[in-house]
């Protein structure tokens, strides 16, 4: 299935700041405030870890992200969806933000390439804290059980007056789901 005819595919959340979250998977908890690169964190865990570029351009921000942003101008902004493979398997959906004068610079050229190799590489980028939330319905989660229940994180990059916004969903077969038991 070509999911990049499906782009975007948005991300709906009811995001509230990380000190409310009430998740009692304290593993899960640890991947939803990790501070470090989610890219280096699947890459230390997989053998072959992939981004899948399913669109960048563009586009209408949606409700919550103008609100994060404090901004309504669409011509201001490109928005970015990929989804992160471990070894194949969708771990990770991700939106983000990002100013078109920093595509053209510092995030030129992103393609399949992991948006963190830049992020975590420059020291000018500063993250801000999470927000987090339950994932409600996503074209990528038909499948998983229905009890399970999927989160998702979101933080905020200033680098050089500029606020690049990204928001991860973890996928079904993610292994942040997975217990010290499983
Ligand atoms: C911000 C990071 O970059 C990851 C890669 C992304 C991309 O390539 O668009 C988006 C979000 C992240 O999951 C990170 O690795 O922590």
């Amino acid at each position: 299935m070509l999911l990049k005819t499906f782009f975007p595919f948005g991300l709906s959340v009811s995001w509230q700041h990380a000190a409310q979250l009430q998740c009692k998977n304290e593993e899960l908890s640890t991947w939803l405030l990790d501070t470090g690169s989610l890219t280096e964190r699947l890459e230390a865990i997989s053998t072959q870890f992939s981004v899948e570029l399913l669109g960048q351009g563009k586009l209408p921000l949606d409700r919550s992200e103008k609100l994060l942003l404090n901004s309504e101008d669409t011509e201001q902004w490109q928005i970015r969806e990929v989804i992160l493979y471990g070894d194949g398997v969708p771990w990770v959906f991700a939106r983000s933000v990002l100013p078109v004068e920093l595509c053209s610079t510092s995030l030129a050229n992103l393609g399949n390439k992991p948006l963190g190799k830049r992020i975590f590489n420059d020291p000018s980028f500063l993250r801000s804290e999470f927000e987090v939330g339950e994932l409600k319905t996503h074209p990528l989660t038909q499948r998983s059980s229905n009890d399970q229940t999927l989160y998702a994180r979101r933080s905020l990059f200033t680098f050089d007056g500029s606020s690049v916004l990204v928001a991860e969903a973890f996928l079904p077969d993610c292994p942040c789901y997975k217990t010290r038991f499983d």
